[in-house]
């Protein structure tokens, strides 16, 4: 049986709520996302099939500094990894990206705490910010923050993330030249195997991830840090979410029945959420088409990542097999 749970009356102190004002109803859907926020503030926890319990007595859910980051990549798919874990009910994210560590650091770690959500003990705390990712004073500040933080970072093909970079940058400046006269120069005679890779060019210099990867890792050991294959976060979210889970020690909560493939989308969704209960995708700056691109300049690109990527995958022990 289902239950949710309605507010009759809000105090503006939360220490002053008691229960005398939860009702638990039945089969009131429309009332069921904005309760399952409002329980997990009241300290209740719903599992999957959204059964309330009480987690435990007397406590009052508190604002702490995460315990959990996701670090990048940007355009790797980020979003959806956040969006897919705050369907755990032992996590609680920041809703938008709090930029601490680059550009806000020194407001302090109170500003930051302030920006996180009330939680629970034994719940997770969390946020994601992909620039930490390219951030050269990241590492060292995260390390001060807490030593024992979980990272998380999602990877893809660094061509796709150009193209994805790129179409986000035209998406806002529709004049911009096309993708092809900024990832290459010298292309006078064509975008062929002559012209020479611009890797200066923001959403080129992104995708060479060794770089900043042996950066976090001169602070942090390999097994703090998970990072994520977004291919495979496209098309088995389930099994790259069990990955997460297992690696924040949580219990196996998001599996194959919280996602269904929209093909109209070309991306998975989620048929219900922390702050839903109907099928819903991510949002229309999620999952763009992209440009038609040259081949030759893929082609190109391809050529220029090649020793970047293989020296990215001797880093993290992983061989993501980008083409
Ligand atoms: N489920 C689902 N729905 C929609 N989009 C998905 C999904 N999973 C991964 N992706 C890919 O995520 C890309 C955006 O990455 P980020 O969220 O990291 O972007 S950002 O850095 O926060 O701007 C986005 O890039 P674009 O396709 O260029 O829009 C997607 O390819």
């Amino acid at each position: 049986m289902r239950h949710i749970v309605s507010i009759r009356k809000i105090e503006i102190d939360e220490k002053k709520l008691t229960l005398k004002y939860i009702f638990l109803k039945h089969h009131i859907s429309k009332y069921r996302s904005a309760g399952v926020r409002f329980a997990s503030l009241l300290g209740f926890s719903f599992d999957d099939n959204y059964h309330y319990t009480r987690l435990k007595k007397n406590q009052v859910p508190v604002k702490r500094l995460p315990d959990v980051l996701v670090i990048g990549v940007k355009k790797c798919g980020t979003r959806a990894l956040l969006e897919f874990l705050r369907l755990h009910p032992d996590v609680r994210a920041a809703g938008s990206e709090v930029h601490f560590f680059d550009k806000f650091y020194h407001k302090g770690f109170e500003w930051y705490r302030d920006k996180m959500p009330p939680t629970l003990e034994g719940q997770i705390t969390m946020e994601k910010t992909p620039s930490y990712w390219v951030t050269r004073s990241a590492p060292k500040r995260v390390y001060a923050m807490n030593p024992g933080v979980k990272l998380l970072a999602v990877l893809r093909d660094p061509v796709t993330r150009a193209i994805s970079d790129y179409t986000q940058s035209a998406s806002k400046r529709p004049s911009l030249p096309r993708f092809e006269d900024l990832a290459l120069i010298n292309n006078s005679a064509g975008w062929g195997s002559s012209s020479m890779v611009d890797a200066t060019w923001p959403p080129v210099r992104l995708g060479v991830y060794a770089r900043p990867l042996k950066r976090w890792l001169r602070r942090f050991p390999r097994s703090r840090l998970l990072l994520i294959n977004g291919e495979r976060l496209i098309v088995d979210p389930a099994a790259e979410m069990a990955r997460v889970q297992e690696f924040l020690g949580l219990k196996l909560v998001i599996t194959e029945k919280h996602f269904y493939f929209n093909s109209t989308k070309g991306f998975p969704c989620l048929l219900k959420s922390e702050s839903r209960s109907t099928p819903h995708c991510l949002g229309k700056t999620k999952g763009r088409s992209h440009p038609y691109i040259d081949p030759k300049t893929i082609e190109r690109l391809r050529d220029y990542y090649k020793p970047f990527n293989k020296q990215f995958y001797q880093l993290a022990g992983i061989n993501f097999g980008w083409p």
